[in-house]
Formats: structure tokens, C-alpha cells, sequence
């Protein structure tokens, strides 16, 4: 079976044209495609699937093997994907675990609209919220020298987050207006990856609810630029949200399944 290797801002995937719905979906298949010693090497596995009134289904498996919640960034590879095939043009509407999207490909990025989110759980300590997948958001200093596995992994596997299914963990400094950097400690990948993008999306809204920044934010990960743009409406609830960056094709090979 033919797969290939999309990366976008270094959150990397093996992507699957399943419209035959062929592929033997089993958690170890996936896991040992995944690993980075023994297989491809891979945040996680992404099928392309014919979807009834939809340009196609996106089904995406965490590195672990799990079926994961929303991607922003394997959604956007997948855009990538599908224009790559022939299956969509320069704009599509396709649907995914937290219901549909709609993107916009262009030659250097794809840009992605995330789902409404319009409830944060604010502490003291950080912001809690789910843009397609769950997110924790910390401000700390320091970020380049900082600890994101451990700390990560902490937060992830203790409680409250622990009984509810586990969270992504992201770590944020304020670089100036409207800019951040970022780095994500991965739910399913149970490590720190280069991007995430519903993670991204996740800090910016919590840097509009604490600093203010309105409309779009940038934002720096370990493995390039991403930017988000936004509206609030006046009962808070943030729409049009749009997950913008690079998203490219980087191998193809076969598989033996
Ligand atoms: N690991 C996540 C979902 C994946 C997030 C992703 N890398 C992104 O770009 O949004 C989970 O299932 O919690």
C-alpha cells in the first residue's frame, strides 16, 4: 500500500489515501508506522476517506496507535493532501471528528477553520480549553530552557486532567504584540512535538482573554511560523477562527500491509 509523509511547521504525519477504505486499521499497525527507530517516524496517521455530501473524511490516529481528537495541523496536511490528489481545488469543505471545516489552499500555506470555541476554564495558574482537542495553556519564562516533557507529562497524567481523558499541554512566552512562542507537550505522542495546531490556536485565544490581542496572533513553534486569526463576538465566543501555515509533502514509499 502506498503511503506518504506530509509536515506542517514540523508536526509530521503518514498519510493514506483510504477512499477504498482498505486500510487494516489496528492501534499496533499504526503505533509501529509511527515509531522513529522502527517504522516511518510520525506525530501520527492520517486516512483521506469518502465522506457523503463532504469533499472527504479525515481520520486521524494519534502516535500511540489511539484514534486521536482533532488535528489542526494534520488537518491541514491533509488539505495538502487532497489537492495533491486531484480530489479538491483551492478551496474544500470536508469533515473530521469535531464535525466539518473548511480550508483554503494556496501554493505556501493552508489555512484551516478551527470549530467555535465559547467556553475557557480560566485559573490563576493557566487556561483550559477544547478547540477540536483539549488543551491546557501556561505562561511561563524562560520557555527555550524550559522543561516541557516533564512538566508536561505532570500536568497531562495528574489530576483533574487524568480522569478526563488527558490534555495537551502547551507553554507560552510573550514575545511582543500579537506574538508568542510555544511548545506543546502531545497527548498520544506523550512528548513534546515541533507543532501543534489546535494547541496554537488554543494560546492565542488565551493571549486575547490576558493580554488583549485582538483578531490574529503569531505565533513561533519548534518547527516554524503558524498564525491564528480570530473574532470575539459580545458573549465571548470566538468564530472564524482560521489555523494558517505551512503544510508540505516530504516522502512517499510503500508499506507492507
Ligand atoms: N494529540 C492530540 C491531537 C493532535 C493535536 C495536533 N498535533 C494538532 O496539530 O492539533 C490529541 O488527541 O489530544
Amino acid at each position: 500500500m502506498k503511503f506518504y509523509k506530509y509536515q506542517g511547521a514540523g508536526n509530521d504525519f503518514v498519510v493514506i489515501d483510504d477512499r477504498s477504505s482498505a486500510f487494516p486499521v489496528s492501534q499496533e499497525l499504526i503505533a509501529s508506522l509511527c515509531h522513529r527507530r522502527f517504522g516511518i517516524g510520525a506525530d501520527g496517521v492520517m486516512l483521506l476517506q469518502n465522506a457523503s455530501g463532504y469533499d472527504f473524511r479525515m481520520v486521524y490516529f494519534n502516535a500511540d496507535g489511539t484514534e486521536g481528537t482533532m488535528c489542526g495541523n494534520g488537518g491541514r496536511c491533509l488539505v495538502r493532501f487532497a489537492h495533491d490528489l486531484g480530489v479538491i481545488g483551492h478551496k474544500t469543505t470536508f469533515i473530521a471528528i469535531d464535525g466539518e471545516h473548511e480550508a483554503l489552499v494556496s501554493p505556501q500555506s493552508i489555512s484551516l477553520k478551527m470549530i467555535d470555541v465559547s467556553s475557557v476554564d480560566q485559573t490563576a495558574a493557566y487556561d483550559f480549553m477544547n478547540t477540536g482537542s483539549p488543551h491546557y495553556v501556561a505562561y511561563v519564562e524562560n520557555l527555550e530552557k524550559y522543561d516541557v516533557v516533564k512538566e508536561g507529562k505532570a500536568i497531562r497524567y495528574g489530576e483533574p486532567f487524568v480522569s478526563r481523558g488527558g490534555t495537551n499541554v502547551n507553554f507560552v512566552e510573550v514575545l511582543g504584540d500579537h506574538s508568542l512562542a510555544v511548545r506543546t507537550y502531545e497527548r498520544g505522542v506523550e512528548d513534546e512535538t515541533y507543532a501543534c495546531g489546535t494547541g496554537v490556536t488554543a494560546c492565542a485565544l488565551s493571549a486575547n482573554l490576558r493580554y488583549g490581542f485582538e483578531d490574529f496572533v503569531d505565533v513561533k513553534v519548534l518547527g516554524g511560523d503558524l498564525r491564528i486569526e480570530f473574532n470575539r463576538t459580545d458573549d465571548n465566543t470566538y468564530e472564524n477562527v482560521w489555523l494558517i501555515g505551512p503544510a508540505e509533502k516530504v516522502f512517499s514509499g510503500e508499506i507492507n500491509v
